[in-house]
């Protein structure tokens, strides 16, 4: 892949295990939830290995000694709707994280974003921020939420998704270099109607059990 550390791939046997029971169209909705939501923090764990770090001292029942904790609170922006089914498991990891919703719908005839929600923190330009949706597939969603990120200041913007196409990949990347994204994988390709193949159908619908047509 020509994206460097821009692109990362994580790999992890627990990872490849959830991920195949996420794709199985036999998964129930209640355990598509929870296996989202486990994929999800294994992701955001790798998303935030090299977040800034700064020390301070801590009283352990037995002496003082030096501890590290992150040097700004983590942002999470879930892409409404489907974000949130992922965001969930992620902001148990982080418990002072601030928390900013993107409402977005793809129009599903023209495969363009369509904006309809916002809400984001005030205190959102001063740490990693990590906009989470399970599904890149032509990348107008994401392009258009880490836009709306960057109008509010963010500097530091980590894009965490379950599956991506290789199309939105190369869209995203051209629209936001300095993004890195962190997926679990890779897929082959996307069909006619913009959904990711081999994939997992409609990660909101699956999500929320609303599913019709796939
Ligand atoms: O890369 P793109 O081609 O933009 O497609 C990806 C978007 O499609 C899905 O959301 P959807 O529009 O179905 O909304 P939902 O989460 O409310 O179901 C998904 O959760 C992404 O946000
Ligand atoms: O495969 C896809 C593509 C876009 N949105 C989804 O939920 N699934
Ligand atoms: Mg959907």
């Amino acid at each position: 892949m020509p994206y460097g550390t821009m692109l990362q791939v994580i790999k992890h046997p627990l990872i490849d295990h959830y991920l195949t029971r996420i794709r199985d169209i036999d998964t129930s909705c209640a355990r598509f939830r929870d296996l989202v939501g486990c994929v999800g923090t294994l992701l955001a764990y790798e998303a935030t290995r090299d977040v800034k770090q700064e020390e301070v001292e801590v009283q352990t029942p037995m002496e003082k000694c030096t501890g590290l904790r992150f040097a700004n609170n983590v942002c999470i922006v879930p892409i409404l709707r489907a974000g949130i089914g992922f965001s969930d498991a992620i902001v148990s990891l982080f418990p002072d994280a601030h928390i900013g919703h993107i409402g977005l719908f793809r129009n599903e005839d023209i495969l363009e974003p369509v904006e309809y929600y916002k809400s984001l923190p005030i205190q959102i330009g001063q740490g990693p921020v990590l906009l989470v949706d399970p599904m890149l597939a032509t990348g107008g969603s994401a392009i258009a939420a880490a836009k709306m990120l960057k109008e509010k200041g963010c500097k530091d913007i980590r894009f965490i998704c379950l599956i991506a196409a290789p199309e939105g990949i190369e869209k995203f990347h051209i629209a936001h270099p300095d993004v890195p994204i962190y997926t679990a994988a890779v897929d082959r390709q996307l069909d006619e109607n913009g959904y990711i193949l081999p994939g997992l159908g409609d990660a909101g619908d699956r999500i929320f059990g609303t599913l019709e047509k796939h």
